[in-house]
């Protein structure tokens, strides 16, 4: 859909480049919440790579997968799915209309409703508050920012100069949320979020040989070493070949064809491991982490050459820093803060704020708090995994905080120990653990891994960012039977641990 903006126009109080969903909030808190009026310039499609190529599709996929997995354990249902696997044309239809067929249209209506302006094209900063923007028929149109420019471009799969690698074309994030086929064997290259998550809908769907190698001797690294062992046994059990602490030193493959997104881009792969072994698949997948789009957005034009292709440093208002005059802002992937859509989102609503209360002079005296900081949530940053088991996880680990210098006291749980797995199912395996700062006796930390997990983050994301005293979080009682028994269990045993 064309959006509907006078070609002839070329001032906005705010422009924000790149219209991923971190984009679209800023535009709308310091455009529609706050009165200046906000064009976003998006390059390909309104609502960015969480929408079209990274979260939505992913989590489509990985549903039926996890529907499954659990039917086949619960009597009164196993028997009845026995033998049964899943409808991979209805589950790729699904995730083709949770994509909206790769159409925005639904997106641009939403911005134009909401007073945001669009503008179709590629934007490169070219001087203090102007953007020049290239549209989809080459002509380039100058744009100037009365107040603000945000920079919200997002990051894109990084594919390592492996000998071979990139020659034979091999899957990104982008083929293998949107795959139209399931190769039957394939390899997946790295153990982090999305090497752990693909190669469980992967399986799930049905290829027959999946493997992921991963340089590192565990999965998941960032997480507490409990999460990272417990999706490695899942996906084991689930038939997932892991060849950890293992690296591919070169790929061959005949007959590399661009075939399309999510099509076998050509014939079988051939991998060389760091041992010597050879392994051959027909689809290889990276998953070996993102880069930010910064490299051709025009940085140098604004003094910023050394921040090309690299993430943009900001401070707590999103400002970005080494400009001057306070225009520049960065959210979501761009600025590296950390690479998830909620927090993208997050940085984009107080930078909306800042770009407002700074337009409107009505910005508080003294050090940027409350709504004008996003100091506070990055202490939390609360992340799902979706694999089976699921890992929910907020603030540091054990490790992080001991190394931030926290007096760290911990306590684990078994969550299969609870009624309120034990009616999920009968074979729940589970684990949850609080990292403890024993001198404000509050929580830096949560990590629970288990199914159904997910619902418990944001409970833990209260805790640290309320920075709820121990003794107050024992008069939030959980719901009974239901996995936030956890909270309850974890506290109890916390007790007697002090008490030896
Ligand atoms: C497979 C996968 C699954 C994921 N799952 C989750 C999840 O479940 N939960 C979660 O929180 N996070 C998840 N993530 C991470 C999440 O997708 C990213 O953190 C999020 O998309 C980043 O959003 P963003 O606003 O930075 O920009 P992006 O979503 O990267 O979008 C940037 C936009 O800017 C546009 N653009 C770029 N350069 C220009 C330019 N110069 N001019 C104009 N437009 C431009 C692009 O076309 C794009 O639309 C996942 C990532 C992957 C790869
Ligand atoms: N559910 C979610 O919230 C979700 C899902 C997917 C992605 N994401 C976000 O997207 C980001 C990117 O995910 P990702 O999995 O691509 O990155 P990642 O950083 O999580 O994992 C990449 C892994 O690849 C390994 N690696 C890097 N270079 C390598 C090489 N040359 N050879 C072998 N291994 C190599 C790294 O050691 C690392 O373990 C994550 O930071 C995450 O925040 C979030």
């Amino acid at each position: 859909m064309a959006a509907s903006v006078d070609p002839e126009r070329s001032e906005w109080d705010v422009i924000v480049v790149g219209g991923a969903a971190a984009g679209e909030n800023a535009a709308q808190y310091a455009g529609q919440f706050s009165g200046l009026d906000t064009v976003l310039v998006e390059a390909a499609l309104l609502g960015g790579e969480c929408s079209y190529w990274a979260c939505m599709p992913s989590k489509g996929l990985l549903r039926p997968v996890e529907i499954m997995n659990t039917a086949r354990h619960l009597p009164g249902v196993a028997s009845v799915v026995e033998g049964a696997s899943i409808d991979v044309a209805a589950a790729l239809a699904r995730r083709d209309a949770i994509v909206n067929h790769l159409s925005d249209d639904s997106q641009i209506s939403w911005a134009l409703g909401a007073g945001i302006d669009v503008v179709r094209g590629y934007g490169r900063l070219t001087g203090e508050r102007t953007v020049a923007v290239t549209g989809p028929d080459g002509a380039v149109r100058t744009l100037t920012a009365r107040h603000a420019v945000v920079i919200d471009t997002g990051s894109s799969p990084l594919v390592p100069g492996l000998p071979g690698l990139r020659e034979a074309l091999p899957w990104t994030s982008r083929d293998v949320t949107n795959l139209h086929e399931v190769p039957r064997r394939v390899a997946v290259l790295g153990g982090g979020v999305v090497g752990c998550e693909s190669a469980t809908w992967l399986r799930g769907l049905g290829a027959a040989e999946v493997s992921v190698i991963h340089r590192d001797a565990a999965l998941l690294t960032r997480q507490e070493p409990f999460a990272g062992e417990m999706v490695a046994a899942g996906l084991r059990e689930s038939g997932v070949d892991l060849l950890l602490g293992r690296s591919v030193t070169a790929v061959r493959r005949q007959d590399a064809r661009d075939t399309g997104v999510g099509h076998v881009h050509g014939g079988e792969v051939t991998l060389t491991l760091d041992d010597g072994s050879e392994r051959t698949v027909d689809e290889i997948v990276v998953a070996t982490g993102r880069a930010p789009n910064t490299a051709d957005i025009g940085l140098s034009s604004v003094g910023l050459a050394e921040s090309e292709g690299r993430y943009l440093d900001v401070d707590d208002q999103q400002t970005v820093r080494g400009v001057d005059g306070q225009w520049l802002y960065a959210i979501g992937d761009a600025c590296g803060r950390a690479l998830l859509t909620h927090m993208g989102k997050y940085q984009a609503r107080v930078a909306g704020e800042v770009i407002a209360a700074r337009a409107l002079g009505r910005m508080p005296a003294g050090a940027p708090q409350g709504r004008f900081s996003a100091a506070e949530g990055h202490r939390a940053l609360p992340q799902v995994t979706f694999t089976d088991p699921e890992i929910g996880s907020v603030g540091l680990t054990e490790r992080d905080a001991r190394q931030a210098g926290v007096d760290v006291e911990t306590v684990e749980y078994d969550m299969a120990q609870l009624a309120g797995t034990y009616v999920q199912r009968e074979d729940y395996t589970g684990r949850a653990k609080l990292v403890v700062d024993r001198g404000g006796d509050t929580l830096v930390g949560a990590t629970f891994v288990g199914s159904g997990v997910a619902d418990l983050v944001h409970s833990a994301t209260v805790a640290v960012v309320g920075r709820v005293p121990l003794d107050l979080l024992w008069h939030a009682v959980p719901s009974y039977p239901t996995p936030s028994e956890v909270w309850l269990r974890l506290l109890e045993t916390l007790d007697r641990q002090r008490r030896g």
